[in-house]
């Protein structure tokens, strides 16, 4: 596993605050896997650093980032510009912050492209240290029309230790580089889980899919994260209290992201 590096608070400021943030995605081949989650809480944590921190949700039809952040609004918006949701100190761009009565969004593949474009250019985001890109799963048109938006930018794979899940997550992962991004790093989701009886780690989707994956697509696995519901004290569905492991794993990646992209 990749050696995840701790920054002090002070440090994560001074690297703050240029002009042009920086462009991370995260993907996954399938879905289901906690993509959504691993974007939620690592901007949630990366704002928690003292960064200035958006985040669109790119899953147009599939989007959950309203339920997991616990919002239902609409954003303001006004002739020329709409205004994130603003939440735990993280601006939010979804197609559900644009239609609230949960129906299904209906487009072809080139209304996606103008939507994230949307998203990019007429939202008022001020001055952002990261946007953060919550893609939809798989290999569609969203990563290419981003790369033509964007040129290159970060990635996140995020898989859990399923063998199933690790070889359509190579898929994508093989894409970043033909799309010439640059895949920072392998998130292993629902990796673990703490027997209630023993202590012991039972690993309810095996253990080799992750490690695979770093193998084929020769790139770190950042962190192992448990298998573990937000409790009762979390601020929200889909988001981690900062005393739970799993919050604590999130600001360590957080920490890791800030010190690999500066
Ligand atoms: N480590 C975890 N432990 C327990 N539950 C989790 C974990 N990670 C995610 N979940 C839950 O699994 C479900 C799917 O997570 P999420 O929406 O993040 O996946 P996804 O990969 O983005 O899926 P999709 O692409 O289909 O939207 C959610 O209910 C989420 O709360």
């Amino acid at each position: 596993m990749g050696r995840i590096a701790i920054i002090t608070h002070e440090e994560a400021v001074s690297i703050s605050s240029q002009t042009q943030p920086k462009y991370l995605s995260i993907v996954s081949g399938k879905g289901g896997v906690g993509k959504s989650t691993v974007a939620v809480n690592l901007a949630v944590s990366l704002a928690e650093r003292g960064m200035s921190v958006g985040l669109i949700d790119a899953d147009i039809y599939g989007f959950s980032i309203p339920s997991l952040i616990n919002m239902r609004a609409e954003a303001r918006s006004d002739e020329n510009r709409i205004f994130p949701i603003e939440r735990f100190g993280v601006k939010w761009i979804s197609s559900g912050f644009l239609r609230t009565d949960n129906q299904p969004v209906i487009m072809r593949g080139p209304m996606l492209g103008k939507i994230i474009r949307t998203f990019l250019e007429d939202v008022e985001w001020g001055t952002l240290d990261y946007l953060l890109f919550d893609l939809p799963p798989g290999t569609g048109d969203i990563p290419l029309d981003l790369h033509q938006f964007l040129g290159s930018m970060k990635e996140l794979i995020v898989t859990t230790p399923h063998d199933t899940a690790a070889e359509v997550a190579f898929r994508a992962g093989a894409m970043t580089e033909r799309t010439g991004h640059d895949l920072i790093g392998i998130v292993e989701n629902m990796a673990y889980m703490q027997c209630p009886s023993c202590n012991g780690a039972i690993h309810a989707f095996g253990h080799e899919g992750g490690n695979r994956l770093q193998e084929a697509l020769q790139c770190n696995i950042l962190t192992r994260l448990p298998l573990e519901r937000p409790g009762d004290q979390a601020p929200a569905p889909g988001v981690y209290d900062s005393s739970s492991e799993a919050g604590m794993l999130f600001r360590q990646l957080a920490d890791h992201v800030i010190q690999v992209t500066h």
